[in-house]
């Protein structure tokens, strides 16, 4: 399909054109363009919310320094939380409170940017360290999104500072430091809940690159014709997100959206597709969306772990020593390039881009 990079071509009209243009948090529009309409199949997909019976796992961190038994202890939540849900909410990570506001200010004071500094970072080139850009899915998919972003790759080469915008640029700095630390635990206690050495995931490269996005959803008129975020898992070994006490992150989960509630100081830890892949389904990753919302603005930080993009990627599939005659592997080998590349091109268009590596 044709990149709708021509983004004053493909809107209907001028508040349309700034909403894409411009960011959603300049329009100040009152009604919902169409180009933001939800498509069929995300209206298929209206299922119902249910929280009832369901609740995402919380864990906490607290004695995971402790002593073995107390890290027994976590790891076999991991491990269940991981298999059922694919979810997870993290207290006491060690993350100070101080840095988690600081990062959301600073995203906060990007997007309240003048315009013109804005528009300079604006671009669809992925391959850019900072990169401004109001509706990725516009260059894929047939809607946007109700929502601002911005992304920079901080691993495996950390941006010189500069080239991260002085509004947010030591707070991205001081988190990624604290998510990278954080990020190495989890990947020792995910590969003991595979029942492999702590270092396994980390020596495949699950840690190598870490991008980290901004989003800031400005408050919707009318929340129910569009959605924040559209249906996906994400293309990630990893997720950890960080998310404000507005609300509206929600995962599929036996069929039924269910909330993920803002809890005070929290980390949202989530498997995405390489893992369930490497696993061979034994971990999940799972789909979620975020609702608009006339409340506002929310914030949101996704640190995704993925891989290197460099020219020689790695090369991964599901772990041997997890595979056996009755387990054999239901997936082929990939590389992260050429996952990202399809998932991209595919866009949020709700549907899952693991199928497409079956065997
Ligand atoms: O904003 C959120 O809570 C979730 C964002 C998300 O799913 C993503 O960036 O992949
Ligand atoms: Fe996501």
């Amino acid at each position: 399909m044709v990149a709708k990079n021509s983004i004053e071509f493909e809107c209907k009209s001028l508040d349309e054109t700034k909403a894409a243009a411009s960011g959603l948090n300049e329009a100040k529009i009152t009604e919902v363009p169409p180009i933001f309409g939800l498509p069929p199949v995300a209206l298929d997909d209206k299922k119902p919310t249910i929280n009832s019976e369901f609740s995402i796992p919380i864990i906490d961190f607290a004695g995971v320094h402790v002593d073995a038994v107390s890290r027994e202890g976590i790891v076999e939540k991991i491990k269940d939380a991981a298999e059922k849900w694919g979810i997870f909410q993290l207290v006491n990570h060690g993350v100070p409170l101080s840095v988690l506001e600081e990062i959301q200010d600073g995203v906060v004071r990007f997007h309240g940017e003048d315009p013109e500094i804005k528009k300079s970072y604006f671009s669809s080139d992925f391959a850019k360290t900072f990169i401004y850009h109001n509706n990725f899915e516009l260059y894929s998919s047939s809607t946007g999104n109700w929502r601002d972003s911005f992304a920079c790759c901080m691993a495996p080469d950390p941006p010189n500072p500069e080239e991260i915008p002085m509004a947010c640029r030591d707070a991205m700095i001081g988190y990624s430091n604290h998510v990278m630390s954080l990020g190495g635990l989890l990947f020792e206690l995910l590969s003991e809940a595979l029942g492999l050495s702590s270092e396994t995931l980390k020596s495949k490269g699950c840690m190598k690159g870490l991008h980290m996005i901004c989003h800031y959803y400005p408050p919707c008129p009318q929340p129910d014709l569009t959605l924040g975020t559209s249906k996906h898992s994400d293309n990630t070994f990893i997720t950890i997100l960080l998310q404000d006490q507005i609300g509206g992150l929600q995962v599929l989960h036996q069929d039924c959206w269910v909330d993920v509630s803002p809890l005070p100081g929290a980390l949202v830890i989530n498997i995405g597709d390489f893992l369930q892949l490497m696993t061979n389904d034994k971990f999940t990753s799972v789909e979620h969306r975020v609702l608009a919302n006339r409340a506002g603005p929310r914030i949101s930080v996704a640190c995704f772990f993925s891989s290197s993009m460099n020219p020689n990627p790695t090369v991964y599939g599901p772990i041997k020593e997890l595979l056996s005659e009755e387990n054999p592997p239901k997936y082929r080998e990939f590389t992260v390039p050429e996952y990202t590349k399809g998932y991209i091109e595919k866009g949020l268009d709700g549907t899952s881009h693991l199928s497409n590596f079956k065997i």
